[in-house]
């Protein structure tokens, strides 16, 4: 569908374009959304810059505080940082392990074209388009579609087409459906406000609920990056989940039937329905052991055991990535009670299964490296003997509060 306005009508009359000469590094001036407040922070504009990523270029649409904010990050004040992020033909990290292939049934889908190790990086990409995802429920669509198609022609045109030929699942119009069926959540500013990435090649990957591969997204390179969690062996479709990993199978069914409009027929949703069953009753245990390991209101004598019982569940149910929140708890459930030997043992498991689902610079990946590294230094290290002569002092009407304990033991909760 094309809109009139684009070329001979100009920009909707609801429009407008601030009065601002220096609107870098956006290479377009920004068109607006007219709002009824005189700040133009909270306002929703189209941002974009074509020689973005060496010429493969960008186009947000957000506010203007937020894309002030997504400016200052690497990617656009030290572009060297992400050269050569989206060359297919040399890549830093050597040539592309897959083929594009057509599918039976599922269209385009990604080949192994050689065996991938777990931890090997699969692919990288910086999106094309970012969408703030407010606008969906602050606009009608007569006011919100015409952004996206505006924001799709402020695009290089190579990067405009690989755009438009994304696939397109639920009919009405082109740009919001390719957006709907190809876009992955993505969090900028602080506080983070979710919005759509759409990235046209890591959008090819098809899903699987036990995938062999796991993307994330790191909001100061703009890239989003793809790893191997296991051995993929030549011939092999590359796979990635769209839902929640820890999500039951009529969850799962029912997510991935509503966003992207087929029944998963995936190696886990095909069992046996006995076998279904107990999948769920695993996945039901991990979500009341991790509300447990996650309460640091009292001291547990069983929390080593509860961590060591949420690694057995995760492999049993082949979740080769999140399973590094159970190293991480075995981790620090095992320093808090003074056990180096163990301590260090899951901080390095939980080390190695971080990078692949955060990167290797993420706070939680680097927190847990202190504790592979040297356990003594890590904050949780006795952490348990600590709070016990706190809880006793504070019987004893001593100075120290129990509840500050517990505020800070939680602080660790990171699943
Ligand atoms: C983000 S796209 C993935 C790439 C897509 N196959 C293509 O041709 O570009 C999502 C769409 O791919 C298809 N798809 C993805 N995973 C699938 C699966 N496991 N089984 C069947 N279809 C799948 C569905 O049509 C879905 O709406």
């Amino acid at each position: 569908m094309l809109y009139s306005h684009l070329g001979v009508c100009g920009a909707p009359a609801n429009w407008f374009s601030p009065e601002i000469d220096d609107y870098s590094p956006w290479t377009s001036k920004p068109q607006c959304l007219k709002s009824d407040g005189p700040d133009l922070n909270g306002t929703y504009c189209i941002f974009s810059k074509k020689d973005f990523a060496e010429g493969r270029g960008i186009t947000v649409v957000t506010t203007w505080a937020l894309a002030n904010e997504m400016a200052q990050k690497a990617a656009f004040a030290q572009p060297e940082t992400i050269a050569g992020m989206n060359d297919l033909v040399n890549p830093p990290w050597g040539p592309p392990p897959y083929d594009k292939r057509i599918l039976p049934g599922r269209g385009f889908g990604m080949i192994a074209n050689r065996t991938i190790f777990r931890g090997e990086r699969i692919m990288q990409e910086t999106p094309s388009f970012v969408y703030n995802r407010d606008l969906f429920s602050s606009y009608e669509d007569e006011d919100r579609i015409p952004l996206h198609w505006h924001a799709a022609y402020q695009l290089p045109e190579h990067t405009r087409i690989e755009l438009l030929e994304l696939h397109k699942q639920h009919g009405g119009d082109e740009v919001d459906d390719l957006m709907r069926t190809n876009a992955f959540g993505a969090y900028y500013g602080d506080p983070w406000i979710l919005h759509n990435n759409v990235l046209p090649r890591i959008s090819r990957f098809n899903h699987d609920c036990r995938p062999n591969a796991h993307y994330y997204f790191d909001p100061n390179t703009m890239t989003q990056y793809v790893h191997a969690v296991r051995t993929i062996n030549p011939g092999e479709e590359v796979l990635i989940n769209y839902t929640d990993a820890e999500y039951s199978y009529a969850e799962r069914q029912h997510a991935i039937h509503l966003s992207w409009g087929f029944a998963c027929q995936c190696s886990i949703c095909r069992q046996p329905k006995s076998h279904v069953a107990a999948s769920d009753e695993r996945l039901a245990i991990i979500k009341q052991l991790k509300e447990s390991l996650n309460d640091w209101t009292e001291i547990r004598p069983d929390r080593a055991q509860m961590a060591e019982t949420l690694i057995t569940l995760y492999e049993q149910e082949r979740l080769h990535v999140p399973i590094a929140t159970a190293y991480e708890a075995a981790a620090y459930a095992y320093a808090i009670v003074g056990n180096e030997q163990k301590a260090r043992k899951y901080a390095a498991l939980s080390v190695e299964a971080m990078t692949i689902m955060y990167g290797a610079d993420h706070p939680l990946t680097m927190d847990l490296e202190v504790m592979m590294l040297n356990p003594k230094d890590h904050r949780t290290w006795l952490f348990e003997q600590q709070g016990q002569e706190a809880d006793s002092s504070a019987e004893e009407g001593g100075a120290t509060q129990v509840g500050e304990e517990a505020a800070a033991r939680s602080k660790w909760s990171f699943f």
